[in-house]
């Protein structure tokens, strides 16, 4: 039987696992995921809280109306970094399909990839409120501690800044769907993304 060992979460959880249901390693997905939690969750939790709540994950025009559904504040257009399932559509990819679901009701966040300036521009020019950023961060954190992980974001803000100067944006309110062409735009140009 094999367990993943985590040499970084040791200590922090156990991730030895004895199972004699399928494999180890579900055993221990089945050990950390809830599988019971739905949709309906989400109006327990607001009956709960006044804090605005954001569902992280949406990749689909589905599940961004059942989002709208139940009553959501917002969306994060994310794959968890990609970290979970091959294959899984990249975030940009799959921002427009959301951003027209929602059609402006709620914030569209996106997450997962974002590596360079030009990353944030054109998800912003895909309907995004904000960008979130993952690894690039850490990375920094990694090899240069808080300075580190400053000059990450300002590296990503100093090549935004220059994407829309060369772009002919001067404020982010001039960055629209022009800027990008994708597969939606089938007809017009190639994708560009
Ligand atoms: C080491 C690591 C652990 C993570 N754990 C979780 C998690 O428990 N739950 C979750 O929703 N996302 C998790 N994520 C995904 C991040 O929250 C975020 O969506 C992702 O890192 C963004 O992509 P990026 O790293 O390409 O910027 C994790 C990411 C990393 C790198």
């Amino acid at each position: 039987m094999i367990s993943p060992q985590l040499k970084n979460l040791e200590g922090l959880i156990s991730t030895q696992v004895v199972s004699d249901k399928g494999s180890s390693l579900e055993a221990y997905a089945n050990q950390i995921l809830d599988a019971s939690l739905s949709w309906k969750d989400v109006r327990w939790l607001k009956s709960i809280t006044n804090l605005p709540i954001l569902i992280k994950g949406v990749l689909t025009r589905e599940d961004a109306t059942k989002a709208m559904e139940v009553g959501v504040d917002g969306i994060i257009v994310s794959n968890h970094g990609a970290r979970q399932l091959d294959y899984t559509p990249a975030t940009i990819s799959a921002l427009e399909e959301v951003v027209d679901a929602v059609r402006g009701k709620f914030p569209v966040l996106l997450d997962g990839g974002v590596r360079r300036g030009t990353d944030v521009f054109k998800a912003l020019a895909l309907g995004a409120q904000a960008v979130l950023v993952g690894r690039p961060v850490i990375y920094g954190l990694a090899v240069k501690g808080e300075h580190g992980a400053r000059r990450v974001i300002e590296m990503l803000k100093d090549e935004l800044e220059l994407t829309m100067a060369l772009s002919g944006c001067p404020s982010l309110t001039d960055i629209t769907r022009t800027h990008v062409r994708t597969k939606h735009d089938i007809g017009k140009l190639q994708s560009m993304l």
